[in-house]
């Protein structure tokens, strides 16, 4: 998923085409809804989300092969991928369901979290080399509670929009 790729618009849509058993519908849009947020408060950026159609940000929880070319792996390995701000699957943001996401908690995989960093993919930013970015290709647990977007992705994001 490389190139550099930028959305042409700031008023973006997104939708949540299905759900995790891992945690509760409401549990999961608030996930999502936070994710998002932490990239809308530091660009001129917005996110509202739709029910039906297609959005520019298409969410969805599938497990192995799911038809776009990068089937997820089962238990660990690949947890979920996005794809950068091109004509139709771009934005889009799978996570791999053989994954147990967590909501508020320092075990497994932190939903908010993961959304987060595939969200930075979504809108057109690579990985980052700083071990404290959001964009680092390893994830790190932070208390979802108390996460502020780290500098390096600011700086990563605003040189974008
Ligand atoms: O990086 C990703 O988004 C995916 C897809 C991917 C694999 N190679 C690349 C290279 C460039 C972009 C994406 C990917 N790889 S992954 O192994 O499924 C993965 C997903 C999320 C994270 C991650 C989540 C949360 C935090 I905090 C930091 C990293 C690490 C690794
Ligand atoms: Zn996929
Ligand atoms: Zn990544």
């Amino acid at each position: 998923f490389q190139g550099d790729y930028k959305w042409k618009k700031h008023d973006l849509t997104y939708r949540i085409e299905n759900y995790t058993p891992d945690m509760s519908v409401a549990e999961v849009d608030d996930s999502i809804k936070r994710a998002l947020q932490l990239w809308a408060d530091v660009t001129p950026l917005r996110f509202t989300r739709i029910y039906s159609g297609t959005a520019d940000i298409m969410i969805s929880f599938s497990v192995g092969d799911h038809r776009d070319g990068y089937p997820f792996d089962g238990p660990n390995g690949f947890l979920a991928h996005a794809f950068p701000p091109f004509e139709g699957l771009g934005g889009d943001a799978h996570f791999d369901d053989d994954e147990t996401f967590f909501y508020r908690s320092p075990q497994g995989y932190n939903l908010f979290l993961v959304a987060a960093h595939e969200f930075g993919h979504s809108l057109g930013l690579e990985h980052s080399q700083d071990p404290g970015a959001l964009m680092y290709p390893t994830y790190v647990y932070r208390n979802s509670d108390t996460f502020v977007l780290p500098k390096d992705d600011v700086d990563g994001i605003q040189s974008l929009y």
